[in-house]
């Protein structure tokens, strides 16, 4: 035998006892990943752990982790993983509790989700910790008081609906089109924050902005991000070869959207010279350029831009989501959607309509079309998934031991469905299980009810997005019947929210 085949043969028996050893070691986990006694594990391949399985099932994930929870019959679990961080899931709403308040402290989003998130999100609200996110939490806050709601926010939606109403839904019912209602819906949350947040009127319900794909991308590619190592390297590849196809790469995608927002900074900047107005002293876009960040400078560009971005994210496609989701559902159930006619034709009558101050105080009163709200944003949560990292270790209050640096997630949307909590109608789609026998919406805890977060990071738009909501759901119920389009199937789309795949296809007939 020659020295080189001798030492290939010894090469390949190393290599061969190496294989072994972790076959071994991980018969069911991934690598450097292996199960822990106080946890159930979902069972996986040999050193790869539930990777494959996940990538198998990307697009439904949150259905796949909620078929765990009941397969494992369990409230807490976790993935293993080889190359990525340990992954504990919980649907417990005492750990809940735990994590988002209790011990606020220890659970951040900390640097692995900031880096996952950061083409996207930079150093804004969404994607910081400690007195970073405490100053922009502060400075933004301002904008949310009930003069606004009143005074501004009401005319703002009306506004749109009405802009949607004209360049939308009354040419698509005279023209009998088939238009995309979920795509409207993403215009409408998009031109309304960019008035009352921005005093932008971006009009892309009347023409649609290009940013806004490019802003989807980037969304998918943090959700993926977050499932599959090596997800920047072949994206990386993708910019090499982008000359060749159609597709923008990452980076385009990334020049794209900061156009957009260093557009609107600079547009103020010119603006605020030449003149003062009430709405864009007030404005969130004018807080931040005034305010003072923690070193007690003024914000640079750049953070102005992280905050546009963080702000669209939160005002827009949450909000167009829930409204496509109820839409979703009201066309599912007829006699639901006929409750909801009859309880806004007692309220918003013409002269409302018209008015937007007796339109704000209206739609409070409207319980059962709230109650309609929350049951989709419990089954269809707009952000579906949540994470955190563990700054030390821990044991939750149902005993799960939590090791500094480990990543802990909850799922609204697994929440939602699990029979445990909700009963065994959890996955009944049912707004009367929110109305108490006296006729008053029923308050759930928000640790069960994770939809708007909970604690000292609960959404901060809560009532802003409930007050669109409803006003939307309202003039559009009232205006319009919206119908299936035959064959056209809805797909829940998992993405860091929870958009529909191929959208929703509806024709519309105006109401007499
Ligand atoms: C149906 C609509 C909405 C839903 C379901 C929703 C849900 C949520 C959730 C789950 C979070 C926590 C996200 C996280 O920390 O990872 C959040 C945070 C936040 N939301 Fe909303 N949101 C909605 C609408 C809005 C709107 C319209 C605004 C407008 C300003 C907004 C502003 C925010 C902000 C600023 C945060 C960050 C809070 C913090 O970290 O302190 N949200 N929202």
């Amino acid at each position: 035998m020659s020295i080189d085949a001798g030492f290939i043969s010894i090469a390949a028996a190393v290599a061969v006892s190496f294989a072994a050893f972790l076959f071994y070691k991980y018969p069911d986990s991934g690598f450097l990943d292996p199960p822990r006694k106080s946890i159930p594990y979902k069972k996986g391949l040999p050193i790869l752990g539930n990777l494959v399985e996940i990538i198998a099932n990307i697009d439904r994930y949150y259905e796949y982790v909620c078929d765990i929870f009941e397969e494992l019959d369990t409230s807490t679990f976790r993935f293993t993983q080889p190359l990525l961080p340990s992954l504990t899931n919980t649907v417990d709403p005492k750990n809940v509790e735990y994590i988002l308040k209790t011990n606020f402290e220890n659970y951040e989003k900390g640097p692995y989700f900031n880096k996952l998130m950061y083409d996207l999100v930079g150093d804004g609200i969404f994607g910081t910790d400690g007195d970073v996110w405490r100053v922009q939490r502060k400075v933004a806050s301002r904008i949310f008081h009930v003069k606004n709601f009143r005074d501004k926010f009401t005319r703002v939606f009306l506004d749109q609906i009405n802009i949607a109403s004209e360049h939308v839904f009354d040419k698509a019912a005279e023209e009998n089109q088939v238009i995309d209602f979920h795509d409207i819906m993403f215009r409408f949350t998009m031109d309304s924050f960019a008035q009352l947040g921005f005093s932008v009127q971006l009009n892309s319900l009347i023409s649609r902005a290009d940013f806004a794909d490019s802003f989807d991308a980037l969304q998918m590619h943090a959700f993926k991000r977050f499932m599959i190592p090596f997800i920047d390297t072949i994206e990386r590849i993708k910019h090499y070869t982008h000359y060749w196809t159609e597709r923008k790469s990452i980076q385009q995608h990334v020049s794209t959207v900061n156009s957009f927002a260093y557009g609107i900074i600079q547009e103020r900047r010119k603006k605020d010279l030449l003149h003062h107005d009430e709405d864009s002293d007030s404005d969130l876009l004018y807080r931040f350029m005034t305010c003072k960040n923690v070193d007690g400078n003024l914000l640079s560009d750049t953070d102005l831009r992280d905050t546009i971005l963080n702000f669209i994210i939160a005002g827009r496609d949450t909000t167009a989501l829930a409204l496509s989701w109820t839409f979703y559902n009201l066309l599912m159930y007829p006699e639901i959607e006929e409750r909801v006619l009859q309880e806004v034709q007692q309220y918003v009558t013409d002269d409302v309509e018209s008015d937007s101050v007796r339109l704000y105080e209206v739609v409070q009163k409207m319980t059962y079309t709230h109650a309609v709200f929350y049951e989709v944003l419990r089954l269809y949560p707009s952000v579906p998934g949540e994470q955190k990292e563990a700054l030390n270790d821990d044991v939750w209050p149902d005993g799960t031991q939590i090791r500094k640096g480990d990543q802990i997630s909850w799922q609204p949307f697994v929440q939602g469905r699990i029979t445990g909590i909700w009963g065994a109608d959890a996955k009944e789609f049912k707004p009367q299980r929110w109305i108490s026998d006296e006729g008053s919406l029923i308050r759930v805890s928000p640790y069960q009810w994770t939809a708007f977060n909970a604690g000292p990071r609960v959404c901060l738009g809560q009532n802003l997005a409930i007050l669109e909501a409803i006003i939307a759901i309202s003039l559009m119920i009232k205006r319009y019947k919206f119908k299936r389009v035959e064959g056209h199937q809805v797909i829940i789309l998992n993405l860091i929210t929870l958009s529909m795949k191929d959208g929703m296809k509806i024709t519309v007939e105006k109401r007499q």
